[in-house]
């Protein structure tokens, strides 16, 4: 049977895996799994137990809305999750910690958090977890808490008072008058302790995480990455301090202000810490590198500095302590590395695509991939056994449509480098016929999608849709080592315009190509290039643009959440040296632009605040340009309800169609 066109409605179906946790012996993993509605306009994600020996995936929680982080408990007696749900006739009103057995029945709320579980690690004795939890530091205890929080939730006013530098965070503002605080929970009594309680410690407020903190194998003490600065900016440069829970003392474990830390994780024995360190005091591009220091604190070691790559937590002792697991990136795609402490030597153990998560117990190693052709996987990789993939999740619905091929290419770009370039051809590619081709500018700068299922910027859907779809890792993209990335720093727009145009100038030179029909796209950082293009590239040479949540004006920039990167990235704060930040901003170059473009913003998003794409629309409207905008008022950076992601294909595409003269009518 012939296989259908891939679209949107097709991608919403997709089911998403979420990282996976082990039980102790390695013979299961559970995960979150996603799934939306189209219809119904949301999405419902519930907990999946797999079997890394063979078998069906079983669902293992129904009942939830977003039931999250699942983690196994150390005896694998019991999966603690996250979860806001109603039971035994109470709603949750913030996210709290569950648990369930294994074996499925009724999951149960334990304890009651009024500020809410953000996130949670198990205790090695099963019989407490730690977690984290936005509280008043003013207040001493739960009961106070519970009260104050019960309060300001019951309030009449609506106003956002702070003094605080950092106050909002990509989507959200960061809970007025809360900040993050460690808390242990005892399972046999739902009591709480709070650990910071009374002390001027917190962790990020900027998503604090699981991994922003470790319990060591005794369940003795707690390391954690904290910002010893009063004026927590978004730039912080974190510390690691430790808590020993019986004397609740404080002890440094490491600290440097040229330096900032994150992913704590005690290593098998007790005795070290593995960490992150980058060095912003030499340059705010300095990549995250793997460092190991004693856990009684003494001089810490970047035992990756010599490795050009930049190292993602978690982080995952191997069980002989000898090495630590992780995923970095290299060349456009992300693997799980293992790095051998004596040797000081990095080798991949298994090969992305896009690897996102793993977990590794017993020996038995879980991994979560994708790549351009499918969503994200879970494979068992257990010793001497070639991987085994562990669901079929999206098989039959995948099953049922046509996909292109794809390809890296390296062309010459910007400074003679060699760049990367994607290249996504249609389903049914004749290289004899004629396409219309696609730019896919990416964000950041410093990423680089690749080999990736991305569910807005999706290759294989864009190219489905008839075109050839281009995506350049141009100079600042990440994966390429830390002088690439750091070769735009101060000149933003120059070198990404120059490879983006030597990946165009390689397509019309491709015998399929219809240089009548080239469109160029992109989002954030991608958008900001697009923007760019429109006041420094040729009206014509592309036959119009599309910009998402694009940065416009750097100056008017500074609304967004990171206005701490700023000078660091353009080399002035827009008062000191107008010019130099104007040469880099699009908005100073509006005269010149004459390409019809769409412009996309959603109004939650607060990296790229929406005055940004409104503004440039605007210009466009003043110009006398071709413009048309859609806009937002429920959605952030990313566009995250189905109907309107839908809604932003249709727009999408049915822009570039307006704008597209059609194939040659033969002579
Ligand atoms: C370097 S500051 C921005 C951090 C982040 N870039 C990572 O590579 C990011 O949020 N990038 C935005 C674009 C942007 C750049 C500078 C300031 C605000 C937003 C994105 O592309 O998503």
């Amino acid at each position: 049977m012939a296989k259908k066109k891939f679209n949107i409605d097709a991608l919403w179906k997709v089911e998403r895996l979420g990282a996976p946790s082990l039980c102790p012996d390695g013979a299961q993993a559970v995960c979150a799994l996603s799934r939306y509605d189209m219809a119904e306009n949301k999405g419902q994600t519930s907990l999946w137990l797999l079997s890394t020996l063979g078998g069906q995936p079983r669902a293992l929680t129904h009942a939830g809305e977003k039931d999250a982080q699942p983690r196994f408990s150390p005896r694998g007696d019991l999966i603690g999750f996250v979860a806001k749900r109603e039971q035994e006739g109470r709603k949750d009103d913030e996210p709290q910690f569950y648990v369930i057995p294994p074996d499925g029945g009724e999951a149960r709320r334990v304890g009651h958090v009024a500020t809410g579980v953000e996130a949670f690690k198990w205790f090695p004795d099963g019989k407490r977890v730690a977690l984290i939890s936005w509280v008043r530091p003013e207040l001493k205890g739960a009961a106070a808490q519970a009260k104050a929080h019960k309060a300001f939730k019951a309030r009449k006013e609506t106003g956002y008072a702070t003094s605080e530098a950092t106050y909002r965070y990509w989507d959200h503002f960061i809970p007025q008058g809360r900040v993050p605080h460690l808390l242990v929970l005892d399972l046999s009594t739902g009591k709480t302790t709070d650990l910071f309680e009374g002390t001027a410690y917190e962790l990020t407020r900027c998503d604090p995480d699981a991994h922003a903190f470790d319990i060591s194998p005794d369940g003795r003490r707690i390391v954690f990455a904290q910002d010893p600065s009063p004026l927590k900016p978004v730039d912080a440069r974190l510390a690691l301090t430790e808590i020993d829970l019986r004397s609740r003392r404080f002890t440094e474990v490491a600290r440097d202000p040229e330096w900032d830390f994150g992913h704590p994780r005690y290593s098998p024995d007790g005795d070290h810490v593995a960490f992150t360190a980058s060095h912003q005091g030499r340059k705010h591009t300095m990549p995250r590198q793997l460092a190991v220091c004693p856990r009684s604190g003494g001089r810490w070691d970047v035992v990756s500095a010599e490795w050009d790559h930049e190292v993602d937590g978690p982080l995952h002792w191997e069980e002989d302590g000898q090495a630590v697991l992780f995923i970095a990136e290299q060349r456009g795609r992300s693997h799980l590395w293992r790095f051998d402490l004596p040797d000081r030597r990095a080798e991949i153990v298994v090969e992305g695509g896009t690897l996102s998560s793993f977990d590794k117990t017993a020996g038995t190693l879980v991994t979560l991939g994708d790549t351009a052709d499918h969503p994200s996987r879970l494979h068992a990789h257990l010793p001497g056994e070639a991987p085994r993939r562990i669901e079929s999740f999206n098989d039959a619905l995948l099953g049922g449509y046509a996909f292109g091929a794809h390809e890296e290419r390296w062309i010459t770009g910007a400074l003679g480098d060699k760049v990367q370039m994607w290249v996504f051809y249609p389903p049914g590619f004749d290289k004899k016929k004629k396409y219309p081709v696609l730019h896919t500018i990416h964000g950041g700068p410093h990423t680089a999608p690749g080999d990736h299922w991305h569910y807005r910027w999706n290759y294989k859907l864009f190219a489905s849709q008839g075109y050839v779809v281009i995506n350049v890792n141009y100079h600042g993209s990440s994966s390429f080592g830390n002088a690439f990335l750091d070769s735009i720093t101060h000149r933003w727009g120059e070198l990404e315009l120059q490879d983006i145009e030597a990946a165009t100038d390689w397509v019309l030179k491709q015998p399929w190509a219809d240089r009548r029909r080239v469109f160029a796209t992109g989002g954030s950082y991608g958008g900001y290039m697009v923007a760019w293009m429109n006041g420094h590239v040729k009206p014509g040479r592309y036959a119009a643009y599309v910009c998402h949540a694009g940065c416009y004006d750097w100056t008017a920039m500074f609304a967004d959440d990171a206005y701490a990167w700023h000078a660091k990235e353009l080399g002035a704060w827009y008062w000191n040296d107008q010019a130099k930040v104007n040469a880099q901003s699009p908005h100073a170059f509006a005269g010149a632009m004459k390409t019809p473009t769409l412009v996309i913003h959603g109004a939650l998003d607060y990296r790229v605040p929406d005055q940004q794409g409104l503004a440039y629309y605007n210009t466009l409207k003043a110009l006398g340009v071709e413009a048309r905008l859609l806009w937002f008022p429920d959605e952030n950076h990313w566009i995250l309800k189905p109907r309107n992601s839908k809604l932003w294909h249709e727009e999408f595409f049915g822009w570039l169609a307006a704008h597209d003269p059609g194939p040659k009518k033969k002579a």
